[in-house]
């Protein structure tokens, strides 16, 4: 049995103090941590202070993006050894926004999978296709490149501690939302591709998200499906009562 996750991405959103209140609110309800893991992916600006926030509750928390490296000259960004100092447990990495926006490719996505694991964070991987890719029916084949290169080189042991989400581009942030069945099929193939470069065992307990417009409505036909073990949820995360229903969602998957 894999254990659910359900991990909301705060983007660029809330200020601290909204951040604080906001685990305020969920900390008495949030699933014991042997049915679910809870996580919250914050701006990196709050990450300590949330942790604290967040302490006697079963909540974890998690960053956004993060370096590869150890520590140096790299103005303004952030180390996975600086991460697990302040508590932070899990980080999201290769995100479509950041693959968009700053540049980061499959390659730097593996660079800092590994990094992640090197100093005991829990990477989500994220993988997905384009409107376009879709359309031209490459899914199978990008998103089997994208896992491939994501975790080249990891041992099998930390394949069976990663967290893959499958977030197609045009599902994130447009209220379309993949259909159950669509999402189960991607996961299902990014469970063979790790099967086929590792073995079944680990593959069996890799942990496939679903992400792309995730709501309390949507969650449970999502959860019921055979490869999807959790969410990866933006927009409806940012709710105290909306991530609290996604939660309880989870747990009872
Ligand atoms: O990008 C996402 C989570 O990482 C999905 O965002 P939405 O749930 O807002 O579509």
């Amino acid at each position: 049995m894999r254990k659910p996750i359900i991990a909301g991405n705060w983007k660029m959103y809330k200020t601290a103090t909204e951040a604080k209140q906001f685990v305020e609110e969920v900390n008495g309800l949030v699933p014991d941590s042997e049915k679910l893991d809870a996580v919250i992916c914050a701006p990196a600006i709050f990450l300590a202070q949330l942790v604290v926030s967040a302490e006697n509750s079963p909540l974890q928390i998690g960053a956004q993006t993060m370096s590869e490296e150890d520590e140096g000259a790299f103005t303004g960004e952030i180390s996975p050894v600086q991460l697990t100092d302040i508590g932070v447990k899990y980080v999201i990495i290769g995100h479509s926004e950041r693959r968009q926006y700053f540049n980061e490719t499959d390659e730097s996505a593996n660079k800092k999978v590994k990094a992640a694991f090197n100093h005991g964070l829990i990477p989500i991987l994220c993988v997905g296709e384009t409107l376009e890719q879709r359309e031209n029916g490459e899914t199978g084949a990008v998103v089997e490149a994208q896992v491939e290169q994501g975790i080249s080189g990891l041992t099998e042991e930390q394949i069976t501690q990663l967290v893959i989400a499958y977030e197609p581009i045009w599902a994130i942030g447009t209220g379309k939302t993949a259909t159950a069945e669509d999402a189960n099929e991607v996961c299902g193939i990014v469970r063979k591709k790790v099967a086929a470069l590792y073995h079944d065992e680990a593959a069996e307990k890799l942990r496939i998200q679903y992400g792309g417009s995730v709501k309390p409505a949507t969650i449970d036909e999502l959860m019921g499906m055979e490869h999807i073990d959790g969410a990866l949820v933006g927009g409806a995360s940012l709710e105290a009562g909306s991530f609290v229903k996604l939660l309880e969602a989870g747990s009872h998957a």
